[in-house]
């Protein structure tokens, strides 16, 4: 299911509704510090004759008042921007919240698909700089339009003969302003993908870093990572040099302006259409449009990198979300864990099925054993299964209801998982089991009881308030698994999903994670992708996948005398054992 919802700074701007009564006083205090830029240029205009006539006492009372009219903008300055920063964050808060919520109910296919240190930056930079734009939009951009407007204004109020002179460069400024935007806006794009790229090699190289180590290959990536840094380095310098040529070549028309204005002023005081003092303040307020027509140039510069950051978030949530992820779906009072597929198909692209029209029956309290091949659509199962995706056709049952009805979050309540590969988050050992879900003391050294893992866990200095550091570097695997089955003992579960890791342990190790994985089934609906005989054995059923499809289904015996595929498998596999 696609998200229709772009986000968009329409969107965005919208969100400020929240805030109105902020942004009526930082409005208010706008208006203040605005309407002084047209009195301080009128008190210039009365200054320059009175400092020709060398009249003291007229020079100190206009510094006077223009003191007074500083001091009044530049307090009004101040909380026009304290108060406008508060919403402008606070956007840029729920901008990340949003996303970041966005980003959990997208499809699991699709997450796995993106580097983790590119989304990681696009929430991080690429948000921070969607922020800035809206702060700068609010609290720079919109100052200095009106800025401009009331300046302008006033100018034409001197003298619209001569403003009429002045308008006519604004659309060359215009033009070039948004032609230089739409480049900057391309140039940013560019710039933000090679960065962001940079991100993904970064986190994959820190994770990778013993195995680049152990394999001597540093050079190979930190060459990698220079070609990287260099193409960043030359996107950025673009849109840098874009930048660089715009202000001078604007700032130019400006200076053609002035000295227009200077030239035609002359002749407009030699004609009397124009007093000395009017000119003066016509002048002073002239070079009071540079100002806000440099910062208006390069907000729009950043509001075209802005757009180029919304287009990188836009990609996140454009992601296709959960199919299940609504909270709609039944909660049945009571689920005995019986699973069912009947004719159940899925495939990842439309090329070709991974799970071909399978039928398997787990009741409730049994085990099931799956073995086959790398690749058959083991783990395919078990992602039917947690609904992280949906059958293409057929369907999956759990007791008598159909899946796809039942509330998905409830059902995932119902599932404990042991993945092949454990992952933890840093934290301490209770946190790692606890995972989020509110619980006891007595639940968590219960659950750790039964993965084994109680044992090892007491003899640690700090027991169960171990930190267990990124990754989980100062554990061993074999703890790591047992924490891991811990963690989906907790709440009791119907269903346990267990992956057998591959992975050589040690045989201690290994014996250790076994009889935690003995005990965790107990009492179980289980489903396990099995690597080991002595799981195999114990198994209620044993189904044999190959090619997405059930080639056989019965117990170890049963299978052993039928003489097909397991027996071909069990040969291969555990030779020493028959
Ligand atoms: N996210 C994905 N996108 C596309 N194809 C995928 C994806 N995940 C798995 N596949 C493909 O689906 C098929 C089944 O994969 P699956 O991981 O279910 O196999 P498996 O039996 O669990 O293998 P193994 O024992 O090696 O883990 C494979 O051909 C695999 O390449």
């Amino acid at each position: 299911m696609k998200q229709k919802n772009k986000i968009n700074f329409i969107y965005l701007i919208g969100k400020l509704k929240g805030h109105l009564p902020t942004l009526l006083l930082g409005g208010i205090s706008m208006i203040i510090y605005v309407i002084c830029w047209p009195i301080l240029a009128w008190l210039s205009g009365k200054l320059i004759p009175a400092i020709g006539q060398g009249n003291t006492k007229q020079v100190l009372i206009v510094i006077l008042q223009a003191l007074i009219i500083f001091i009044i903008q530049k307090t009004a300055q101040y909380l026009q921007d304290s108060l406008l920063a508060k919403p402008a964050l606070a956007l840029s808060q729920d901008l990340r919240t949003t996303l970041f919520r966005k980003l959990q109910k997208t499809n699991i296919i699709f997450i796995e698909k993106l580097s983790s240190g590119d989304i990681a930056y696009r929430l991080t930079e690429d948000v921070d700089r969607v922020g800035e734009v809206i702060y700068k939009s609010i609290q720079d951009t919109t100052p200095s339009i009106f800025q401009l407007l009331a300046v302008f204004g006033y100018m034409i109020f001197i003298d619209w003969n001569l403003s009429l002179a002045t308008i006519i460069l604004a659309p060359l400024i215009a033009l070039l302003v948004s032609d230089f935007g739409g480049k900057v806006l391309k140039a940013s794009e560019q710039s933000q993908d090679k960065i962001s790229s940079l991100a993904g090699l970064l986190s994959e190289a820190v994770q990778g870093l013993p195995m680049v180590k152990a394999f001597a290959v540093e050079a190979w990536l930190q060459d990698d990572f220079d070609k990287q840094v260099k193409l960043h380095k030359e996107a950025k310098y673009k849109m840098l040099r874009l930048v660089a040529l715009q202000h001078p070549i604007v700032g130019l028309i400006e200076i053609i302006g002035i000295l227009g204005i200077l030239t035609i002023g002359t002749y407009r005081i030699q004609t009397g259409g124009m007093s000395n003092e009017e000119f003066g303040s016509y002048f002073t307020a002239l070079i009071m449009l540079i100002d806000p027509i440099s910062h208006i140039t390069t907000n729009y510069n950043e509001l075209k990198q802005g757009q180029a950051s919304l287009r990188r978030l836009n990609e996140i949530t454009n992601k296709p979300i959960e199919i299940s992820s609504s909270e709609r779906g039944i909660t049945p009072d009571r689920i005995d864990g019986k699973l069912s597929f009947k004719d159940v198909c899925f495939s990842y692209n439309d090329h070709k099925e991974v799970i071909n029209k399978i039928n398997l029956d787990i009741d409730n309290g049994k085990i099931m054993a799956l073995v086959g091949p790398s690749g058959a659509g083991k783990s395919t199962i078990f992602s039917l299964i947690l609904k992280f995706i949906e059958p293409s056709s057929g369907s999956i049952f759990i007791d008598n209801y159909n899946l796809n009805k039942v509330n998905t979050n409830y059902l995932r309540r119902l599932i404990g998982i042991v993945p092949q590969k454990t992952f933890i988050f840093s934290g301490t050992i209770s946190e790692a089991i606890r995972f989020g879900r509110p619980t006891t003391k007595a639940n968590i050294v219960n659950a750790a009881r039964i993965a084994n893992a109680h044992g090892f866990i007491e003899e640690l200095p700090d027991g169960y308030e171990t930190f267990i550091e990124e990754r989980g570097n100062n554990l061993s695997g074999g703890q790591l698994q047992r924490i891991s089955i811990a963690r989906a003992l907790l709440g009791d579960p119907t269903i346990l999903l267990l992956d057998e890791a591959t992975s050589a342990l040690d045989a201690e190790s290994e014996e250790s994670v076994q009889k935690g994985l003995q005990q965790a089934m107990h009492n179980r609906t289980v489903l396990v992708i099995a690597h080991r005989l002595s799981t195999i054995q114990k198994a209620d059923k044993i189904a044999v996948i190959e090619k997405g499809e059930v080639l056989e289904v019965g117990s170890h015996k049963e299978l052993i005398n039928r003489q097909g595929r397991y027996k071909d498998f069990c040969d291969k596999q555990f030779i020493k054992s028959y």
